[in-house]
């Protein structure tokens, strides 16, 4: 009999679910359907796809910034970390967007983290969680969230299409995530988001590689705007993306990792 191990991705959905269930036990749907619609009209969506295609049409590549402390495959790659403090450098160097993790169990993330993010800058924000039930849809919209991440590695194609329509209704944008051929296609026939990342990481072994963007971004009709995930670290990095034709990015651990993650976007991006 063959033992089947648990992969890492395998892991935070279960536990993901353990934790959406205690969260509706504490605050329930109805809740959080307010505060979505107090959200909508206080901290109404920023325009995330609209801001990243605008530095893309002025022929600048558009850099989605991540906020995050920790990674399961990394361990702490930021001390002490200050999401506002973080969030007005990337402003300053010419980010177009943030990302910011709120998973708290293997990312050591918080919603307060996007809060504050959000709250420090006028950029518009995305919620990256493992986001695989409609509560978490309604969460991302109440704590600000102006975009949410879809990973196709997580969700079947109903629960695809039915996560992308909420957020959309309710004024956010989707970030769809894709890793190989089965989940673009899944992604492809399942949400009708512009914008298609591609994760150069394998969230099941973590193996990285930037010839996933590669490989994959002829199969992404045009009309999409494809942003390469993960892995970016050198200015060579983005010239070998840029000449491919990819112009938008997602950015995390190369900036963390800097005493200034401002210093070191404008170090990798700036022509
Ligand atoms: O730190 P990096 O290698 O620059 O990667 C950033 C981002 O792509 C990565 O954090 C990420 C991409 N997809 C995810 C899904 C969940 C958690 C994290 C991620």
């Amino acid at each position: 009999m063959q033992i089947e191990t648990p992969t890492i991705l395998k892991k935070i959905v279960e536990r993901k679910y353990e934790e959406i269930a205690e969260r509706k036990s504490h605050t329930p749907y109805g809740n959080l359907e307010v505060a979505a619609s107090v959200a909508n009209v206080h901290n109404a969506p920023r325009g995330f796809a609209q801001a990243l295609r605008h530095q893309v049409a002025i022929g600048k590549a558009g850099v989605i910034a991540e906020i995050k402390q920790a990674s399961p495959s990394k361990g702490i790659i930021r001390d002490p970390f200050i999401p506002a403090d973080i969030a007005r450098s990337y402003e300053r160097s010419g980010a177009a967007c943030l990302s910011v993790l709120t998973d708290s169990d293997f990312f050591k993330g918080h919603e307060d983290y996007l809060v504050e993010a959000r709250a420090a800058c006028k950029l518009p924000v995305i919620r990256k969680d493992f986001i695989v039930d409609e509560y978490q849809v309604l969460e991302a919209r109440a704590i600000g969230a102006d975009c949410i991440l879809l990973i196709a590695a997580c969700l079947d194609g109903e629960k695809l299409r039915e996560l992308d329509r909420m957020a959309r209704d309710l004024g956010m944008d989707v970030l769809v995530e894709v890793h190989n051929r089965p989940e673009l296609e899944l992604a492809l026939e399942y949400t009708e988001t512009e914008l298609f990342g591609i994760n150069n990481r394998d969230l099941h072994t973590f193996e990285l590689s930037l010839n996933h963007t590669f490989e994959l971004m002829g199969s992404v009709p045009s009309d999409r705007l494809i942003v390469t995930e993960s892995g970016i670290h050198t200015r060579d990095d983005v010239a070998i993306m840029r000449e491919k034709g990819i112009h938008a990015f997602l950015v995390g651990e190369a900036f963390m990792r800097a005493d200034d993650p401002g210093e070191k976007l404008a170090e990798l991006f700036q022509s």
